[in-house]
């Protein structure tokens, strides 16, 4: 993955987002999935159909301790052949921290092939020297590092100067992208309400002071939330969380080929729409 690629400031929302819409290798537009025990056969399936569209894959939780070593070994060869980075939640690297071994943990994730890791405080309390150690000592050790702001316990909401603290101190350790947490539910968490919908106070205040929305991951479970996000911000906002199941749909809605965004089609610059050349 090409990190350093130049970033859109903040404001430059993509009014016309297609056909801009960037293919892989790319550093925004980014699509993360939660795999919560695909097989290997499902895994097999989802790269050949949606490998193009697919740039994170996170094991969810603590998915990756329940496979045998020749599963999750072939779990990850099949994502990497495909140049999708693959990482284990973080609530397992959360429980490497508690117990103290966090080490131990990057060092067997990167001996069975993580490409990427993840460094959150959903669960834990973690102060801004450790926080930044984790990111900095994962860097070193060639992994692709996402952090992630937010609780997951519901309603709780952080204050948003100190969302856009560590935001910025994480960059500046060497994350390669902050992830906004939303959960596998996107209700009643980070910038969510009960219903699912956007807080859109929180993210305007995000978005006022932030550089670049390229730098953050919206975890955007439901359809609802990547619509609107894509629909603000253009087909390349970073979205995760995605159910595997889903990604082609998703890839339709930031296209425009889905009834909610079908309006993007409507552009003289946008390709006839042909199923095949
Ligand atoms: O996979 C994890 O560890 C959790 C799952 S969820 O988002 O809380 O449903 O996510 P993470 O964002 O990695 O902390």
């Amino acid at each position: 993955m090409t990190e350093f690629l130049p970033q859109r400031p903040w404001n430059t929302i993509i009014s016309d987002p297609l056909p801009g819409r960037f293919s892989k290798p790319r550093t925004c537009g980014l699509s993360m999935l939660i795999d919560k025990g695909l097989g290997i056969r499902e895994t097999l399936d989802l790269v050949e159909m949606a490998g193009p569209y697919i740039d994170f894959l996170k094991l969810g939780f603590g998915t990756a301790m329940l496979y045998s070593k020749s599963i999750l070994q072939n779990k990850i060869n099949i994502l990497r052949e495909h140049d999708i980075q693959i990482y284990p939640g973080g609530t397992l690297l959360e429980a490497a921290v508690l117990q103290g071994c966090w080490q131990e943990f990057m060092r067997s994730a990167k001996k069975i092939g993580f490409s990427a890791i993840e460094i959150s405080d959903g669960t834990i309390t973690l102060d801004r020297k450790l926080r930044r150690e984790l990111i900095q000592e994962a860097r070193n050790m060639g992994f692709v590092v996402l952090s992630e702001v937010g609780k997951k316990e519901t309603n709780v909401h952080l204050p948003i100067e100190e969302q856009l603290e560590t935001i910025e101190q994480d960059l500046e350790a060497g994350a390669f992208k902050v992830i906004i947490e939303g959960r596998e539910s996107g209700k009643s968490v980070g910038v969510y309400e009960a219903n699912g919908s956007i807080r859109k106070d929180d993210v305007d205040q995000l978005l006022e002071q932030l550089k670049s929305i390229d730098s953050l991951i919206w975890e955007a479970p439901l359809k609802s939330q990547q619509e609107e996000l894509i629909s603000r911000f253009g087909s390349n906002v970073n979205l995760g969380n995605l159910a595997p199941s889903e990604i082609i749909s998703v890839e339709c809605l930031r296209r425009g080929l889905r009834s909610d965004t079908l309006r993007l089609t409507n552009n003289p610059l946008y390709p006839p729409v042909m199923i095949v050349e």
